[in-house]
Parts: C-alpha cells; structure tokens; sequence
C-alpha cells in the first residue's frame, strides 16, 4: 500500500507517504545510532548519496558555497545612493529569548520569514524581512535571543555564535528596537540593552500588551525603564496584532535614511527557499516535541530541486543523543510523519506549488560545541 515516494502522482501525499514508510520497512539503525527513515533500502540511498558519511561530512562540504550563512546584510550596489523622495535603512529588533521578535517581524512583513515557537533560542540566524510602502523600504533584521547563560552543556560554540551575531547587527542598523515583555524587565533583558551601542536610536517596544490587563499598572514601570536608557520613544503594543506591529512603520520612518531601496519593491526577504525550508521544518520540529527536545537539534537541507511548480526536498533533522532521535521519531512514526505533513503543507502554501518532502533523523553528538560542524550547517 505505501506508495513510490519519489512518485509525487501517488495516492498518499508525498510527506505521508514518506513519514509512513518507516511503520512498514521499520527504522534502520546502524552502528553508530544513526536512523535513517524512509522507504528505500541502503543500496538505493547510496545511489541517492544519502548515506551516512556524504550527508553528514563530503555532501555537506561540497555544499558549504551555497549554504545560507550569517553573513551579515549583503547590500546591493544603490547601496548608499541618495534618490530624492526614497527612503531606506537597516532595523534590529533586539530583545531577550521568546520576547517575541520573530512574532513581530512576521506580522511586520505579513509572511512567515522567521520561524516561531513557544521554546525559547528558536532562532538562530540573522534574517532579513524587507517591507516597502510608499515612499519607503524597511530592512528588518531578525536576531537570535542574546545567549545570557549557558543552560545546556556543550553548547557554549553555538552561543559564543549567537552573541557575536547580535552585537554585529547593532552595530551596523540605522535604529533598533529593543523588545521587552510589558511591565517586566530582568537581568536577561539588562544584558541586552547594554549591548545596544550609545547614541543609537532605540524604540523601547513594550510587547504581549494583550497580557496586561490595567495599563494604568505600567506606568511606574515605564518610568523606571526611562531613568535605565534614553529611549527615543515608547511603544506598547500586542506583536501577535498585524495592524499594532505595523504602527512602528510609522514611528521608524523618519530615522531612515533619504537613500534609494536596496532590494526590488516586492522582495520580502533576502533569504533562499532552501533556508526558509530548513526554518519552516524546525519550527514544526519544536512545536511538535514541545519541551523534551533540547534546542540543540537542526535541520540541514540535503536537496532542494525544482520541477516547474513542484519542489523536491530531502532533509535531515541532526540531534545530540539517541534518546532524542527516539522523541523527533515518535510511536511508530508518528510525531514524524506529523512534522512531515505540517511542514510540507505550509511549505505548499508559502511556495504556492507541491512539495514532495523526505525527512531523515541522524544522531551527530557534540555538533552544537564543534565550531566546523557549526559551519557546515550554515552558522558563522
Ligand atoms: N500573548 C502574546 N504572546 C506573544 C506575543 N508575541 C509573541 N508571543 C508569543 O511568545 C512566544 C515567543 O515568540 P517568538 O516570536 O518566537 O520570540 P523570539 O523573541 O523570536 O524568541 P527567540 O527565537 O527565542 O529569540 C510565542 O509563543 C509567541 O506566540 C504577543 O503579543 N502576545
């Protein structure tokens, strides 16, 4: 009954079918822990070049050039060209982890360019959302939550990572907006905010306002954020509320640059549909295992083909320990087959094309504290 899964006619939609083989053909473990899932058998996935050594070290070397890296905002060459009338600058949205940054780019944007979820660190690369209107193009740069303890062991490559990217962002933007969650403010938020360099332009964002219930209650406490830092101004507001978000526009604007656009007037992100992938079959993978999986896994992208409108997409999600491979997995397949199908319907929706998509779960210890590893799946 499991059909072809290189057959995207088949009767069962191709993540399904997919994600059901291992029920049928069981999980192949091999000496090293690794699983490999799916409905081939190990000649097939050496043909594939899908076998545990080219996925995890040559394949991913060979494809080290055209991996998305945190190289920072490749500007075009109008960079910097002043064109009467145009504005355009760079904005960081800063804040502690889970304050709600990704929440908020997305609603600045209206798609999905940074993944979320309720797990704190979900975002590890620096992204761009681009949003033009009127006479104005707005560079967002989405950040990873600034890393103020090491909480899980080996892990300090992966934060040491992390903290660079957030200083380098601020030292680069126009104006930054510093997330905070209204009416609180911890040591989490302090380490960030003192990072964000003297004299730059900086919007005190007070998010999850739909949380507050008497606002007269913030009062005190925006005067107390006030006597910490010379906001330029303050803006409460529910991230989750597109036409809340989309005030700031607004309230940014005049810091912008008179200068032409960077990128073209519908661009929305500088970011590949490889990476969006990967992003998009992370954040199924966090909301699906909920808090048992350490945040310590990814998902690396082995192939990514276009066939007219149809895209062909193999992945690998990378986890620390065996015992993790058994959760991502899940009974029987199930929790699989689940970030499978959500995955690719999103990924339909966001490409507006089919999507047949193959995942695979590999055990690779350490990655998060190896500084080569970290390259090869795409961190700088
Ligand atoms: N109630 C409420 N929840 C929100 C709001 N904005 C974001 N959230 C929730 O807060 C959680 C974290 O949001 P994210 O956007 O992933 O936070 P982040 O700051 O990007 O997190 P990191 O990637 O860990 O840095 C998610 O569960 C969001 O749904 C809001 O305005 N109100």
């Amino acid at each position: 009954m499991n059909p072809d899964p290189q057959d995207p006619s088949a009767d069962e939609t191709p993540a399904e079918a997919h994600a059901a083989a291992p029920v049928e053909s069981g999980v192949d473990d091999d000496e090293d822990g690794h699983v490999e899932i799916g409905g081939e058998d190990d000649e097939e996935l050496e043909e594939d070049g899908l076998d545990e050594d080219e996925v995890g070290d040559e394949e991913g070397d060979e494809d080290d050039d055209d991996r998305d890296r945190t190289e920072g905002v490749a500007l075009p060459l109008s960079f910097g060209s002043s064109v009467p009338g145009r504005r355009c600058g760079l904005i960081a949205i800063v804040g502690r982890p889970n304050v709600g940054k990704s929440t908020l780019l997305n609603s600045l944007i209206g798609q999905k360019v940074s993944i979320t979820s309720r797990k704190a660190q979900t975002t590890r690369h620096r992204i761009t959302g681009i949003c033009t209107e009127d006479d104005t193009q707005f560079v967002f740069v989405d950040t990873p939550g600034f890393q103020t303890r090491h909480t899980t062991r080996g892990t300090a490559a992966l934060n040491r990572n992390l903290n660079k990217t957030v200083q380098s962002v601020l030292a680069d933007v126009d104006i930054v907006l510093f997330l905070v969650e209204a009416g609180r403010f911890g040591v989490d938020d302090a380490k960030v905010l003192a990072l964000i360099p003297p004299g730059k332009p900086t919007l005190l964002v007070a998010n999850k306002l739909d949380l507050i219930h008497r606002r007269a209650d913030l009062l005190p406490w925006l005067q107390q954020m006030q006597e910490r830092h010379p906001f330029t101004e303050f803006v409460p507001l529910t991230a989750q509320k597109v036409p809340d978000a989309r005030r700031l526009l607004g309230i940014v604007r005049p810091h912008l640059p008179e200068q032409d656009w960077f990128y073209d007037e519908d661009a929305l992100t500088d970011r590949s549909d490889k990476f969006l992938a990967s992003e998009l079959i992370r954040e199924k993978l966090f909301r699906l295992t909920g808090d048992e999986l350490p945040y310590t896994s990814t998902v690396q992208i082995d192939k990514y083909v276009e066939e007219g409108r149809l895209r062909r997409i193999s992945a690998t999600i990378v986890v620390e320990r065996d015992a993790h491979k058994g959760m991502v997995i899940g009974e029987g397949g199930e929790r699989l087959k689940r970030i499978g199908t959500e995955a690719r319907t999103e990924l339909e929706r966001l490409t507006d094309g089919r999507v047949f998509l193959e995942l695979w779960v590999k055990v690779r210890s350490g990655w998060a504290d190896d500084e080569q590893r970290l390259k090869s799946y795409g961190y700088e």
